[in-house]
């Protein structure tokens, strides 16, 4: 089976660590290469008359380059353990190219992301009792029930991935790829010229150059369930350009002078818990009629918009005002009564319907009929009306409308 699962992952070749781009699963695609014995080991020089078989053997993998040769990689024995030590491993075959894996499992499991490298199963001796837990419908990892440390993920296709930071000394290998990049922390930037899919082997890498989504539309339309969903599938940032002038309102409402807060609204105002209540949206829609607390956003939402990867801004005037070159442009909207209902459910009774009806319609009237950036469709958005769609419809119109313009740009 492992022969067979090499052979499918296009195993040992004679080029060191390659990408194994495009091959399917999630951890699944990695070229099972010889980067500790490098491609050197024969001198480079194709042996006649070897077989073209992959395997494993006495637990030391086997290779071939095209028909021609077979290679025996020199057993060297790399040890591994847990922090405390309880469980330990051992193997002699050589590490695959390692994959950093950012998804949602492997941060929660890791507390940061992964590095994890594959040996075959069979290769692998494990020493003392790791916990095994089913993570999921197809795999389960392993970790010390001692001290937690996090070891080995597999699932069952012969190969164990090894967490990297739990070898001693060299591991031989290199990182050579990101997966689940959508899904990967904003803690932290992926800036190294590797591939970084957006989710497994096989899904498209994200975006090298800016692409700029702008989402406009009013109150409880489903902007920011739309910007999310999108953000995620395309592996983009996103930016609830809503939640600046939220911080500049809550700081107006605790007295500060809007315009000076505005000037000097920090990246941690946004995180307050506060700034979703009714008092502190209606606040935002007054302090977004002056043009001075405008002005003081408007860099910082087109230096985001254009980062590179791709980003999603939700709000007013992004397809207007902020970026009137975006790539894609989406209004969303919905009826005032629908909307109403949306954030009278969202709100859990804080307010009747009724009063959050009122809201919803004088912040329209205020976002507008402002002079300044009021919000409009630009010529050139697609209107996305959902109060007749589910938010899977209202997702995928969206998706739909966006890849009709990438095939475009
Ligand atoms: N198509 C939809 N159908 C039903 N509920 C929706 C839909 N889109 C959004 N919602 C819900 O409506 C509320 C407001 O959506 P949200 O995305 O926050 O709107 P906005 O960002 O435009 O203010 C949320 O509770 C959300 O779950
Ligand atoms: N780009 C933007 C975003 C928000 N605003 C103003 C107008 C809005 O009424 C408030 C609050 O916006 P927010 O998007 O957070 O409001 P909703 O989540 O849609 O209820 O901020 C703006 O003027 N321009």
């Amino acid at each position: 089976m492992v022969a067979a699962r090499l052979d499918a992952l296009g195993a040992v070749g004679g080029r060191g660590v390659e990408r194994g781009r495009g091959l399917p699963g999630k951890h699944a695609g990695a070229r099972v290469a010889d980067r500790r014995h490098g491609d050197r080991a024969d001198g480079g020089r194709r042996q006649p008359g070897h077989t073209d078989q992959v395997g494993v053997r006495d637990g030391v993998l086997y290779g071939a380059v095209g028909a021609v040769r077979t290679r025996r990689l020199e057993p060297a024995m790399t040890r591994g353990s847990c922090l405390c030590g309880a469980v330990r491993f051992e193997t002699q075959a050589t590490f695959g190219p390692a994959t950093a894996c950012h998804c949602t499992q492997c941060r929660k499991i890791t507390g940061s992301y992964s590095i994890a490298a594959p040996v075959p199963a069979d290769a692998l001796k494990i020493k003392g009792a790791p916990r095994w837990f089913a993570s999921s419908a197809h795999a389960r990892r392993a970790f010390c029930p001692d001290c937690g440390s996090y070891l080995f993920w597999e699932e069952g296709d012969g190969l164990i991935w090894v967490a990297l930071g739990s070898v001693d000394g060299a591991t031989g290998t290199h990182l050579a790829n990101h997966i689940f990049c959508a899904y990967k922390g904003d803690e932290y930037d992926l800036t190294d010229a590797l591939p970084h899919h957006v989710r497994g082997w096989s899904s498209p890498e994200v975006t090298p150059m800016p692409f700029t989504i702008a989402i406009d539309g009013p109150a409880a339309a489903g902007k920011g369930t739309i910007s999310k969903a999108v953000a995620a599938h395309y592996g983009f940032a996103h930016l609830d350009t809503g939640l600046l002038y939220r911080a500049v309102g809550a700081k107006m409402l605790a007295g500060v002078e809007p315009i000076a807060a505005a000037q000097a609204l920090l990246p941690e105002d946004l995180a307050d818990a506060s700034l979703r209540t009714p008092e502190v949206a209606q606040a935002a829609s007054k302090v977004a009629t002056i043009p001075e607390v405008r002005a003081a956003l408007v860099d910082f939402q087109r230096a985001f918009a254009r980062r590179q990867g791709g980003a999603v801004l939700d709000g007013r005037d992004i397809g207007t005002v902020i970026c009137p070159d975006a790539e894609a442009k989406l209004f969303v909207t919905a009826s005032a009564e629908v909307r109403a209902q949306r954030r009278h459910a969202e709100q859990q009774g804080a307010q009747s319907y009724d009063e959050v009806l009122a809201d919803v319609i004088a912040r329209d009237e205020r976002d507008m009929n402002r002079a300044e950036a009021p919000l409009k469709p630009a010529a050139d958005a697609v209107l996305i009306d959902t109060s007749g769609l589910s938010i899977e419809q209202a997702v995928a119109a969206a998706i739909a409308a966006v890849d009709a313009r990438k095939d475009n740009v």
